[in-house]
């Protein structure tokens, strides 16, 4: 076991990523678990910045956010003690569904925790991705389905969101081409990995990932990764749980992807979205309705132009969260409130 202040490091890995493991830690005032992210540092790495940065999140209170605990560093490593998430991240919890996909009204309370947690994040001019305002033109937005954590094990999860892009080297631009993760980029993202001098304001990138995010989550399927314009969303299943994408796909296919974020051009294939299309004028079933309501949202959200694009204000205003907003505001009071210090 190492020592970091307060807190004792276990060797029980809890995850790994691209660039850190996360490790088991015990908090020995307060009796409690936490998770240790241990990254390594580049060399000629700004500690004062990657410091700055930490300290930042460490002043960041919202029970839908990942807490930071406290950061150390030695010459190698760069500590950062984590409040512990024991449900897993979404993106499995997606997957491991029966359908594949959430119900209408588990995605809406997970929705609305997103937004809750992304408007208490762009009310102080931070984003996820995006982090802190003066890193704003160096990092990408890229809050995936596997950047957000479950709190702890169930249906109808308290979310988490999490590994914000703290110390992430700038090749990590590169690394977006490698492992497929390219496609939760909104397209001024896809347009900074072409042109390296355009950099992005990650607060419209947010909202950006906030979309596919609503939109894996009732579908199953990503909105622009898919292999013939017949063909419905790449399944999620498709894909590991890094999120690479397991079959080999052409670099064609990559292309018209980028293409398709680019465009805006939504796969609205699937049944919740195109049973509605077919039926416009019979409108009876509150899940058409649903459905309706929800496709306008997802449309505004992922719209090409940040400028043009929903803020997350406007995304809590809704037609979709507000049809049903005094049984959220009564669930979130009740089951997530209520429980945070
Ligand atoms: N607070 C936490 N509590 C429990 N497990 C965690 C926590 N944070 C991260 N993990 C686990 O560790 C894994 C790796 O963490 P993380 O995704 O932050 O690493 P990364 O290298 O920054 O990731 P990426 O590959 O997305 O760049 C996660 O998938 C998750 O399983």
């Amino acid at each position: 076991m190492q020592d970091l202040g307060r807190f004792l490091i276990t060797s029980h890995c809890l995850g790994s990523g691209s660039y850190a493991t996360v490790q088991l830690a015990l908090d020995i005032t307060g009796h409690q678990q936490a998770a240790c992210k241990i990254i390594r540092r580049k060399e000629g790495s700004d500690l004062r910045k990657e410091m700055k940065e930490a300290t930042l999140l460490m002043n960041l209170n919202h029970p839908n956010i990942n807490r930071v605990y406290a950061v150390d560093s030695d010459p190698e490593f760069l500590y950062i003690i984590l409040e512990l998430c024991t449900g897993g991240d979404l993106f499995t919890y997606i997957t491991t569904h029966p359908k594949h996909r959430l119900c209408e009204g588990e995605a809406k309370y997970i929705m609305y925790q997103l937004l809750k947690a992304l408007k208490y994040l762009h009310d102080r001019m931070i984003s996820h991705r995006g982090n802190v305002p003066y890193f704003f033109h160096e990092s990408l937005a890229d809050h995936k389905p596997e950047n957000i954590l479950l709190f702890s094990p169930g249906p109808y999860p308290r979310i988490q969101i999490a590994d914000f892009g703290l110390a992430r080297p700038k090749a990590y631009q590169e690394t977006l081409h490698v492992c497929g993760t390219i496609s939760y980029l909104p397209p001024e993202g896809i347009l900074a990995l072409e042109h390296k001098h355009l950099g992005y304001v990650g607060m419209p990138a947010d909202c950006w990932s906030a979309g596919v995010t609503l939109f894996a989550m009732l579908t199953g399927s990503h909105p622009f990764d898919f292999a013939s314009p017949s063909q419905s969303g790449v399944s999620l299943d498709d894909m590991d749980s890094q999120g690479f994408v397991l079959s080999q796909r052409a670099t064609a296919q990559d292309e018209r992807t980028k293409q398709r974020i680019l465009d805006g051009q939504i796969c609205f294939h699937e049944p919740i979205w195109v049973f509605h299309n077919q039926m416009t004028f019979l409108i009876t079933d509150p899940l058409i309705i649903y459905g309706w309501v929800a496709k306008i949202l997802v449309s505004h959200l992922l719209v090409p132009d940040p400028q043009e694009r929903s803020t997350v204000y406007a995304a809590l205003k809704s037609g979709w969260i507000c049809m049903d907003l005094e049984e959220l505001d009564q669930a979130y009071r009740e089951r997530i409130r209520a429980q945070f210090p």
